[in-house]
């Protein structure tokens, strides 16, 4: 299967033809190549195949059980592929490596390490003397706002801060690619939409490509370039949607009709009308039902 195109719904306006017409011509980071994970009897990921492009920012959405996070154990190195191909700068993945940072939904910090030790952590590990470690650690702190809690542990913080200090240890490595699973999930929305906010505002300053899987559509319309849409049994590209909404993104975006259009398709492709109607006639027969109860023995 090769990418689909923006399907009719939605003519690109020129100048989202020309923004995705450029973004295909940079260097492409990462790429799937007709990748296959079975599960014994279940077809987790069929035939998947994409193109990351460098600095590109990658969502991907679908209805539980659609292989969302067996796809980016896949890119980290975590799991292996059934068959197919991950290259990351053209040479093929098959373990994790500096070039990838995760995060993931859990807080995923030692909470035994401070949050200058827990940044300083991975930066060890690849090699840097404690001293180098220490102040890119300083650096990052400084950066994600949190020096007064550099001595912090993860206990202290709130679930946005601790997000932030992941985020900062992740990116500490000078990673390519960031690979996020469904990060801000547990946030509040309120701490999601500021996190979202940050996470915009790091990728705008640094060379970073992402590739983050989200339930929500919102967060994905607001943060995508592109969203790869999944479906399940087996898990398969439904459409790689161009998100028509102009960069750079900002909350007063939410509104905008290219926003709702877009929002709409991906409902529609993730709960088909045929599904919908079915909800709706099966809503109609419990109403029957309360209709044709004895009302009077009711009240
Ligand atoms: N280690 C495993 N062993 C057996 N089956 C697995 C394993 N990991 C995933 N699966 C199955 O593969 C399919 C895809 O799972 P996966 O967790 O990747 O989906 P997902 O889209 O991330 O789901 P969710 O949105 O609920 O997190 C599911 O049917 C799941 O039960």
């Amino acid at each position: 299967m090769t990418e689909k195109e923006l399907p009719s719904y939605l003519d690109q306006a020129p100048e989202v033809k020309d923004r995705f017409d450029r973004l295909k011509q940079r260097p492409v980071t990462m790429e799937v190549k007709g990748l296959n994970k079975q599960f014994g009897e279940v077809i987790a990921l069929k035939d998947i195949n994409l193109k990351i492009h460098k600095r590109e920012f990658v969502c991907v959405i679908g209805p539980s059980g659609c292989g969302k996070s067996t796809l980016i154990r896949i890119l980290a190195g975590l799991e292996q592929a059934s068959s197919g191909q991950v290259l990351l700068n053209g040479e093929a993945v098959t373990e994790p490596g500096p070039e990838r940072g995760m995060v993931f939904q859990g807080y995923t910090l030692f909470p035994w390490l401070t949050v200058k030790k827990n940044i300083m952590f991975g930066l060890i590990e690849s090699g840097y003397d404690k001293g180098t470690a220490e102040s890119e650690a300083r650096e990052w702190i400084n950066l994600i706002g949190l020096t007064k809690f550099e001595n912090s542990y993860p206990h202290q913080l709130s679930g946005g801060m601790k997000q932030r200090v992941a985020i900062a240890r992740a990116l500490a490595n000078r990673p390519k690619v960031l690979l996020m699973d469904e990060p801000f999930g547990a946030l509040d929305a309120q701490t999601r939409a500021k996190m979202q906010a940050y996470l915009l505002e790091i990728w705008k300053n640094i060379d970073i490509t992402v590739f983050f899987i989200t339930h929500d559509l919102d967060e994905a319309v607001y943060l995508a370039d592109r969203i790869l849409v999944l479906k399940a049994n087996p898990g398969e590209v439904q459409e790689i949607v161009e998100v028509p909404v102009p960069q750079p993104r900002s909350p007063d975006q939410f509104m905008n009709p290219e926003f709702l259009a877009t929002k709409q398709h991906i409902e529609e492709l993730i709960h088909p009308p045929s599904e919908q109607e079915e909800d709706d006639d099966h809503l109609n027969l419990v109403r029957m039902v309360h209709v044709n109860d004895d009302v009077g023995s009711v009240f």
